[in-house]
């Protein structure tokens, strides 16, 4: 960004905070939507650090399951990037000095009466932002929060403790390597586990309701869907040590089994039989994030990274605050470090049960792919995640020139990664090339826009249906275009199948850090509540008034499934096609986008919204 810009933008957050305190001098909302992009959070409390330093030089001595009320929060939900409003500023109490020239956003002026907002200048700025090349990453209000899955009491972690290694058995099951299901495989064959998998409750459409915590149920979905996209494990799998060795080993064993050993394994978790201390000591959820990528012991990455390409053909895509992305072979290659001491970017690290979750997450979404055409619900949409591998190590050296050489091209606002030590572990997320943002993508003509809110709006409906999936932060950074040959893309819902024209435009869906899901076994989500930043964005900013839409929405009940909350994001993405994006339009078509977005307000759900007439000439109906 020029200093112009810098100075425009001095001027303009200063504007913007005297109208955001002052509304009723000022009640005229911008014009122009400013995009948000949560502030980092300099305050660590001790506790914190401590926590840190405990839990990483050694697996043996890993606390299980942190309190769920987790300081992790504190490290918040950073606001990068060129466009960002920094809207509170936090006391400096982290020692990691910030890397020189990294663009950090001018902090917010306090205390200082100014003249009220003047909006060419904004305008100003706005054309300028918009000149400037939009290389970096999506502008996502980044992560940090726990995964959480109930109230925080005792009891609820244990039964959470007890619902993830449901979880675990099942991957564990999932794996080949593991445990080759034999008996499994009958099932399957069956015709009967087929029909299970299409209306099951995992992967069912109207089965999966909020308040039921169900019994183990062995999801048959996941097997006759997952083992495609997890099933090829290889080497490191067999060859590592057993998790019969492990702690968790003790609680099933690794050899053979069906259902039943899996009922037996959580059955010994029951809260009668396992105080909650001793839970909280046996259970280890890095071992339990090795067992969900069917591994036994961690890669190095360049393991994985020469399973995919030759190294030297490595190149950066994007990175996040957490992430780097870089394009491998055909595939990207997200990577994130967890664990660690180093602060990352700034940022503690994330935890392994955060990626334990995270990594539940893609692969429930991914079962929605259909590959024999046999699930009521079905997309492709969300990005496919073809592999999940914990590595551990320096970075590789492939990596290091891909980041030098996009650093040098783009300048990074991350740190550079030869810092991390042997010792670091990483998630390495091997998903499908989804293209460029939202953000930075050129749209050719309003056909484009309409599709690309149409197959939006099918993802998320087919995605409620089978999971009460909302996204939560649908932002146009998290939205991944690229153009392909396909006149249309197909999705089932509730068993119907529609056909949506592309013009020849896919989408795909990325980040899933603050979405909430249900699994059928467990409730994923993220308890927004714990992070006010997000919610104190300028008013009058698409971005950050959805934040706060949502929170109206669902009272702060986090946990509850609240489907509107996806409409919020459709009618913030016509807001966006309307006032940030330009492309060959009529003033009819800037109308009929005005109207669906008046008309999205009746809409209790995305399933809702696609009755709605203006996608009626983009979709092609199969009934069945
Ligand atoms: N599958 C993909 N295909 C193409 N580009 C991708 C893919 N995944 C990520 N990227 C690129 O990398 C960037 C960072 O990815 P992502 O937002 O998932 O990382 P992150 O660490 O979760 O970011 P943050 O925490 O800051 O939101 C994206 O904005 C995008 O440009």
């Amino acid at each position: 960004m020029t200093s112009r810009a810098a100075d425009l933008w001095a001027e303009l957050i200063v504007a913007e905070k005297l109208q955001f305190d002052c509304p009723s001098d000022q009640p005229q909302e911008p014009n122009f939507a400013v995009v948000y992009r949560r502030q980092k959070s300099h305050i660590i409390p001790q506790d914190a650090d401590r926590r840190l330093s405990n839990s990483t030089s050694s697996y043996e001595n890993r606390l299980s399951f942190l309190p769920v009320k987790r300081i992790s929060w504190n490290r918040s939900l950073s606001t990068r990037g060129r466009t960002s409003v920094a809207a509170t500023v936090c006391a400096e109490l982290h020692p990691q000095k910030r890397k020189p020239g990294r663009k950090a956003k001018p902090p917010l002026p306090r205390g200082k009466k100014v003249e009220a907002a003047n909006y060419d200048k904004e305008r100003a700025y706005f054309q300028e932002v918009d000149d400037f090349e939009l290389m970096v990453e999506s502008p996502s209000p980044n992560k940090c929060a726990t995964w959480t899955t109930g109230i925080q009491t005792d009891a609820i972690i244990i039964s959470r403790l007890s619902s993830v290694l449901q979880k675990w058995l099942i991957s564990k099951k999932l794996n080949h390597t593991y445990a080759p299901p034999a008996s499994l495989s009958k099932i399957l064959e069956t015709p009967a586990s087929r029909k299970e998998s299409a209306c099951g409750v995992i992967y069912g459409s109207a089965n999966v309701k909020t308040p039921e915590k169900k019994s183990l149920q062995v999801p048959s979905g996941l097997y006759s869907t997952q083992n495609k996209h997890f099933g090829s494990r290889d080497e490191d799998v067999s060859g590592g040590r057993p998790l019969s060795e492990t702690g968790i080993g003790e609680i099933c064993p690794m050899d053979e089994g069906g259902y039943e050993d899996i009922e037996v394994g959580v059955s010994k978790l029951s809260l009668t039989s396992r105080p909650s201390s001793v839970d909280a000591h046996t259970w280890d959820p890095f071992l339990a994030l090795l067992a969900a990528c069917g591994q036994s012991a961690p890669l190095t990455l360049l393991e994985i990274l020469s399973k995919y390409c030759e190294p030297q053909t490595i190149a950066k895509v994007g990175e996040g605050t957490f992430g780097e992305a870089f394009k491998v072979g055909e595939n990207v290659f997200k990577i994130v470090p967890f664990d660690g001491d180093l602060r990352v970017n700034g940022e503690i690290q994330k935890k392994s049960e955060e990626l334990l979750e995270e990594v539940i997450l893609s692969g429930t979404l991914n079962s929605l792919r259909a590959h024999e055409g046999h699930l009521l619900n079905s997309c492709s949409t969300f990005i496919q995640t073809m592999d999940m591998r914990v590595c551990q190590g320096h970075y590789d050296a492939s990596l290091l020139k891909a980041w030098e050489d996009w650093d040098g091209k783009h300048g990074s606002e991350n740190d550079h990664p030869k810092e991390f030590p042997e010792k670091q572990c990483y998630v390495v997320f091997v998903q499908e090339h989804g293209g460029k943002d939202l953000e930075s993508f050129v749209l050719l003509n309003f056909n484009e826009a309409k599709s690309l809110l149409a197959q939006i709006t099918l993802a998320l409906a087919v995605s409620e249906a089978a999971y009460e999936f909302e996204h939560r932060d649908l932002h146009w950074g998290n939205i991944l275009l690229r153009r392909k040959g396909l006149d249309t893309v197909q999705f089932t819902l509730e068993g119907n199948e529609i056909h949506v024209r592309t013009y020849g435009l896919l989408v795909s869906i990325i980040d899933f850090t603050l979405s909430r899901i249900n699994t059928g076994e467990d409730i994923l989500f993220l308890d927004l509540s714990s992070d006010p930043e997000l919610f104190e964005g300028p008013k009058g900013d698409k971005q950050s008034d959805t934040y706060r839409k949502m929170r109206d929405v669902t009272g702060e009940f986090w946990e509850g499934s609240f489907p509107k909350t996806n409409v919020l994001w459709l009618q913030y993405l016509v807001d966006i096609l309307l006032l940030k994006k330009s492309y060959e339009r009529t003033s009819k078509d800037e109308r009929d986008l005005r109207s669906l977005k008046k008309r999205l307000n009746s809409y209790g759900s995305a399933r809702e919204a696609t009755s709605d007439v203006f996608f009626s000439d983009l979709f092609v109906i199969f009934q069945h």
